[in-house]
């Protein structure tokens, strides 16, 4: 559930890499993996380009800030969801000299890889990656050479039809920024706009007149930061254009049968964060809907409960947890504390490494548990790493009970289009009732949001979205074209140990590829041991 962002400044003077970097730091909680920045001089027609694996206030230094020169720009925070963690050059923006100089940031995932990767190396384009977006970046560029045109005879329907292009041809969840060398910036949505994508503006008055700066991100979240004014989402299959003199060009593209606005489910449980507006939705109120929904459900389903307080699982599940204990009517209390340092644990790669942090993340406050029935409420229970650990907690706390609530429903099913689920085998509520999964997780009982009335609190605030993607707890894709041999192949591509001794054999080659010297007989960086327990660990984790 990556994060990005395009800007284009009408100064010719004005320099694009600051406001980048600070919109990055508003939508690090959506990518933690990898950041990159890209900007253009449009005068000189040069890109500029810095990368890397991290955090954004880790891969920018002033050195790297100060080489980032010109007026228009993309950045992007990475949450990997194709090809492996930790690959740097799988790292955005990408890039690709032809035509023009074109880069792309990309939210979500593509589901008909396999057939794009065969029309794309027959159009003589060539893929060095496993990244899907690197697939995106190329049909894009093979679109927009179809009209053959010089860079100064391009027009906004140029860019519509290769967007048009994209949409015909590329399958799933995505939400893109484009930037074209001395051309503009380019925003689109794939048709059932399951991926997030806004755009505002920001007038600035002088003497000349009033000039505009444009702005496309992930979240709303990004305007309120930069002093923009949010103008609306990019709708479903529409492509956004802002040209380098300022001008906006929209169009809608023609969507295929069956496409509607279908937004991700999740980006309202979890991924947004609650001072965004996503498809006219103020993401804190759909979160106090759902805690509000969880308190009834709760009363309807324990009328004789024996609750003495309520404590929210930071930091997501706060405002659900709330809303939860004032329609209770019981107080709500902070019994887990956050180190505000350590980042999101379920967008972490590796359950071994997702286990480990919890304990180092969240402490408990022990005068709120003792002795008391404590019911604790997270916004999602997905693989159950959270909820394992923190049942534990409270009872070693010295809670004498401990009730677990869940403002999603269970996460039963994959999800292809930008969350980080490939298998069903991974989570905590496949095949097992909610009583297994108290079981489970050893809480006295387990109570889930049901999938309607999750629904119903996001159409509360906007009832004319039609239809959610809710495919991880339902199983129905919207984009219909996901087969059980689809699921079959993620299964065996992404499953964690898969990924696992991806990476090992990757950190094999490149530690083979640095010791030129190292004699066969000498130990590796990383002994066969080391290697044998880190996956061991990582299956444990799932116990
Ligand atoms: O069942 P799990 O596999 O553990 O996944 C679900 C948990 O992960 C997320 O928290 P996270 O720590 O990522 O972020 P947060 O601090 O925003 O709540 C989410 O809010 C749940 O707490
Ligand atoms: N979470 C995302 O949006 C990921 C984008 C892209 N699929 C990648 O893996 O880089
Ligand atoms: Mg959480």
């Amino acid at each position: 559930m990556c994060g990005i962002v395009g800007l284009l400044l009408a100064a010719e003077d004005g320099h694009a890499n600051q406001e980048l970097f600070d919109s990055l730091t508003a939508l690090q909680h959506r990518g933690q993996d990898a950041a990159g920045i890209v900007t253009c001089d449009t005068a000189a027609r040069r890109l500029f380009m810095r990368k890397d694996n991290g955090l954004c206030k880790d891969v920018f230094q002033q050195h790297h800030m100060m080489q980032l020169r010109g007026r228009m720009g993309l950045a992007h925070c990475r949450y990997p969801t194709a090809g492996g963690a930790g690959l740097s050059e799988e790292a955005q923006p990408m890039y690709t000299n032809y035509p023009f100089g074109v880069c792309l940031a990309h939210n979500g995932n593509l589901t008909n890889v396999r057939e794009l990767k065969e029309t794309v190396f027959a159009e003589a384009r060539h893929i060095n990656t496993d990244s899907d977006s690197e697939l995106l970046i190329n049909v894009f560029a093979k679109e927009l050479t179809n009209h053959d045109k010089r860079p100064q005879d391009v027009t906004p329907e140029d860019i519509f039809d290769a967007v048009g292009g994209v949409i015909s041809r590329c399958e799933g969840g995505y939400a893109v920024v484009v930037m074209i060398n001395g051309i503009g910036i380019v925003g689109f949505r794939d048709p059932n706009g399951i991926r997030p994508l806004v755009f505002g503006t920001r007038e600035k008055t002088k003497a000349g007149g009033t000039t505009k700066d444009y702005v496309v991100s992930s979240e709303s979240v990004v305007m309120d930061m930069l002093g923009f004014k949010l103008n609306r989402d990019v709708a479903p299959g529409e492509c956004v254009f802002v040209d380098v003199k300022g001008n906006i060009h929209t169009h809608q593209c023609q969507l295929p049968d069956g496409a509607s606005l279908s937004p991700c489910l999740f980006e309202y449980v979890y991924f947004a964060r609650p001072d965004s507006v996503l498809d006219k939705v103020p993401v804190y109120e759909a979160r106090l809907n759902m805690g509000a929904k969880l308190a009834k459900r709760i009363r309807e389903k324990y009328p004789d409960h024996d609750i003495d307080v309520v404590l929210p699982i930071p930091d997501t599940a706060r405002t659900s947890a709330l809303q939860c204990a004032y329609q209770l009517g019981i107080p709500y209390r902070e019994g887990f504390i956050k180190n505000r340092y350590i980042a999101r644990t379920f967008i972490m790669p590796g359950q071994a490494k997702r286990k480990k942090t919890v304990r180092l993340k969240l402490n408990t406050i022990r005068s709120e548990f003792v002795g008391k029935n404590v019911l604790l409420v997270d916004d999602s229970i997905v693989r159950g790493t959270t909820s394992m650990e923190l049942v534990q907690m409270a009872r070693e706390a010295g809670a004498r009970k401990v009730y677990l609530t869940s403002a999603a429903p269970p996460v039963r099913f994959p999800n292809v289009y930008g969350i980080d689920i490939p298998t069903k085998t991974e989570l905590v509520a496949h095949n097992r009732t909610s009583e297994q999964v108290a079981e489970r997780t050893g809480a006295d009982w387990v109570l889930y949001q049901q999938l309607e009335d999750l629904e119903a609190a996001v159409r509360e605030v906007n009832p004319d979205i039609p239809r959610f993607d809710s495919s991880c707890f339902s199983g129905e894709y919207v984009t219909g074209d996901i087969s059980e041999e689809y699921l079959e192949h993620l299964h065996a591509m992404r499953n964690d140990s898969t990924l696992c001794m991806k990476s090992m054999q990757m950190l094999n080659v490149s530690s083979s590829l640095k010791s030129p010297k190292r004699e066969p007989s000498e130990a590796p960086l990383l002994t066969g041991g080391a290697r044998q327990e880190s996956c061991n660990s990582l299956n444990n984790g799932w116990g």
